[in-house]
């Protein structure tokens, strides 16, 4: 019977939420062997405490809606305690796990300037003097700077991008979970969310946290080695190491790592004995209490050509994801980067930017570089008269994407259905609906009013328009498959 409730609450959450909150929170969940009530196990301590915070009301009401009479509640599986429903690991993350060594001793490669010389794209070129020594991780400028004087106990520390840092991130809806999971990481290393995989689109800021993490664990730990790096260096340099038969020293490197941060992991993808290789160092570095940081533009079960056996260790800690940042969210995000480039920026023109630019933060970045780059060169503060004049072209270019004919045509081509019966009088539902999503990407996509909007929808009337668009609100409120098409059309035309 608990078990048949409990499989009715996750059927009628998957329905109800956005898959990434799913996937993160509910599917990891069992339900406790010993229990006569429907107690939940969580994995760990950070998912038991989101669960119980965010939607432990929620399977209560569900599971009396099944005609359950007891209470819910959720605990920290403690090993071999639960039946789970899904494929997540049974025995994972024991938070007793304890934090990361802190004194760690120079990888020994860069001791000796004939292995230096031997493998200088490994990752850890450099050269030896006995005051400092600098290993440098040739890709994204990162170095791992080693200083002392006895050879062999050096403290080594990476120079990870400073302003990446918790406090110039803006928090918003959309990175929450991304946001919260990494903090607890930072103050955690090596403890029990390991590995943190974090995913989402282009430009949305994974980079940033996952560096905040690094900087973080830094700022708590000067001593802590940590090291981040592109996947493709990783497979670079273990291409070189196999090429110069240094494999010893690459592997000594990266498992003598307090933390590995690795961005992009997509491009493992069919680079079998790459994938190998990490595989070990991976499990290593889990088995050593050692954090590792992941981040990747999907899922970790729908990367193509990645070993399942390494999707499934990917799962093993917490998968978290970021999204594109809704409006308010891309105003204070603007805001920061004005203030951090000590530029005064209008509300009004800060809307402006973020009303226009909506597919990533980097856009949005890129924009309003260009934009104070402007004001600087005419020597004249930033206002929205201003901001259309910096970002003509652009706002030329997006205007040409995002007009009502071609929103009708990728809403009817995603739909498909055909586009004249956009502008019919047909009201079935299969017509209907996608009809009053591209009306609403109208409203919001362009700047044309209702009347011009329902114009070019068969000449209807300008309530009907503003009665589509509040339709289509509430159910990207309610109903998952139109969110998620809200967003998919979105993704398409704006990027
Ligand atoms: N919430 C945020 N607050 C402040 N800055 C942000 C935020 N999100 C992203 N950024 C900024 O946007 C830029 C792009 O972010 P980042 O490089 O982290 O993206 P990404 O998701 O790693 O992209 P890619 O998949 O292309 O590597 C960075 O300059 C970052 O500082």
């Amino acid at each position: 019977m608990l078990d048949t409730v409990w499989q009715q609450c996750l059927d009628q959450l998957r329905s109800e939420l956005p898959s990434h909150q799913f996937n993160t929170w509910l599917k990891p969940l069992g339900l406790s062997e010993q229990a006569e009530a429907l107690l939940l196990c969580a994995p760990n301590r950070f998912i038991a405490n989101w669960v119980r915070d965010k939607y432990l009301e929620r399977i209560q009401v569900i599971a009396e809606g099944y005609g359950y009479d007891g209470q819910v509640a959720i605990e920290v599986r403690s090993k071999g305690a639960s039946r789970s429903f899904t494929s997540t690991r049974s025995d994972t993350n024991d938070t007793s796990r304890s934090a990361p060594v802190v004194s760690v001793e120079a990888p020994a490669v860069a001791e000796s300037p004939s292995t230096s010389e031997s493998m200088p794209d490994t990752g850890v070129a450099g050269s030896s003097t006995d005051t400092a020594r600098s290993v440098v991780v040739p890709s994204e400028g990162v170095e791992v700077k080693t200083t002392g004087s006895s050879r062999g106990r050096n403290k080594v520390q990476s120079y990870l991008n400073k302003a990446f840092t918790f406090q110039s991130f803006v928090e918003g809806k959309s990175n929450q979970l991304a946001l919260a999971a990494s903090q607890q990481v930072a103050e955690n290393a090596g403890g029990a969310y390991n590995p943190l995989f974090i995913y989402g689109g282009v430009g949305l800021g994974k980079t940033h946290l996952m560096q905040a993490i690094g900087n973080e664990i830094i700022a708590n730990n000067p001593t802590a080695k940590v090291v981040y790096l592109h996947s493709e260096r990783f497979v670079a340099d273990m291409v070189k190491a196999l090429q110069l038969n240094a494999m010893a020293e690459f592997k000594r490197f990266y498992r003598s790592l307090d933390a590995l941060l690795i961005d992009d992991i997509q491009f493992f993808a069919k680079k079998d004995r790459s994938q190998e290789e990490f595989f070990h160092t991976f499990n290593a570095l889990l088995e050593g209490n050692q954090q590792v940081i992941l981040t990747c533009d999907r899922f970790p079960k729908e990367i193509d050509g990645l070993e399942d056996r390494l999707k499934s260790r990917f799962g093993w800690g917490l998968t978290v994801a970021v999204e594109p940042p809704d409006l308010e969210t891309r105003v204070a995000i603007l805001m920061k980067k004005a203030e951090q480039a000590k530029v005064k920026l209008p509300a009004e023109s800060a809307f402006f930017i973020a009303q226009r630019i909506r597919s990533n933060v980097r856009e949005l970045e890129g924009a309003l570089k260009r934009v104070i780059a402007n004001a600087q060169f005419i020597g004249a503060p930033i206002d929205t008269a201003l901001v259309k004049e910096a970002l003509k072209d652009l706002l030329a270019l997006q205007d040409k994407q995002v007009s009502i004919d071609n929103i009708q045509r990728t809403v009817a081509e995603y739909y498909k259905i055909k586009i004249s019966d956009l502008h019919s009088k047909r009201r079935s539902r299969s017509i209907a609906r996608p009809r009053q999503v591209a009306m609403a990407l109208s409203k919001e996509l362009t700047q044309h009013s209702l009347p011009e909007i329902g114009d070019a929808f068969g000449g209807r009337d300008h309530t009907t328009v503003l009665h589509a668009c509040r339709k289509v609100k509430e159910l990207r409120e309610t109903n998952q498959d139109i969110r998620e098409d809200y967003s998919n059309l979105l993704r398409t035309l704006t990027t």
